[in-house]
């Protein structure tokens, strides 16, 4: 297996999924006030690409797609632009496993797949919490590509997969795709990648009718 590419998912794969819903999502919903009035054409552009209906109520929106959890790809890019305040000072560091940073730093092709933005992805592996000291890693270096979901699509979408193959230039026979979520294994087995499902604690209980091996510990791969 160590020949493989390998293409993983972040929240519950490589970091829990606490980070994310309890660390990350907080500190950007304590910002979307700020935000909304910021006047920075940057964010002014994005906040534009909401519906035209939600104009007028554009906190009260974007705060239910972030309980909701959406995968929206305005919200994920405004998510990224917001976080990387929060990197950038130091108040926040992502907790990647252990084994997730060993499996990385191997030297193996990894590439990242996840629904946060790109921008969102670069941050979280450049502010990586050294499980060994206060200081961050730099995991970058390591990491060949990013794909998210304007570049290549819905992560539950076969033809999302087909378009990362393509832009890897990897036929799917070569590439290891892990993640904590069915469907999104279910999608990237039908475009024909290798699966294991992420089964690490503090993730959602799995249905177990599917039959997709499982991967606890990231040592052996
Ligand atoms: C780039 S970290 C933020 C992750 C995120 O916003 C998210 O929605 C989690 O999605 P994933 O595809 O990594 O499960
Ligand atoms: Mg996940």
């Amino acid at each position: 297996m160590s020949s493989r590419v390998l293409l993983l998912d972040i929240e519950g794969t490589v970091c829990p999924i606490a980070f994310v819903k309890e660390v990350l999502f907080p500190f950007f919903s304590g910002k979307v006030p700020s935000l909304v009035s910021s006047g920075e054409p940057a964010v002014e552009e994005l906040l534009t690409q909401f519906p035209q209906d939600k104009q007028q109520c554009l906190q009260e929106y974007i705060l239910e797609l972030v309980d909701r959890d959406i995968k929206d790809p305005v919200l994920k890019q405004l998510q990224g632009h917001v976080w990387a305040q929060g990197y950038e000072q130091g108040e926040i560091k992502a907790p990647v496993y252990r084994d997730a940073i060993e499996l990385i730093r191997r030297g193996g092709e990894v590439y990242i797949y996840s629904s946060g933005s790109v921008k969102a992805q670069k941050l979280l592996f450049g502010h990586v919490a050294d499980p060994d000291s206060d200081r961050r890693l730099d995991l970058q270096p390591f990491i060949r590509g990013y794909f998210d979901i304007n570049t290549s699509g819905k992560k539950t979408e076969a033809e999302s997969y087909r378009r990362i193959l393509k832009d890897m230039g990897r036929e799917a026979r070569d590439v290891l795709f892990i993640s904590d979520n069915e469907l999104e294994l279910d999608a990237a087995s039908e475009a024909g990648l290798n699966t294991l499902l992420a089964v690490r604690p503090g993730n959602a209980p799995i249905s177990s009718n599917k039959g997709y091996e499982i991967v606890k510990d990231y040592s052996a791969l």
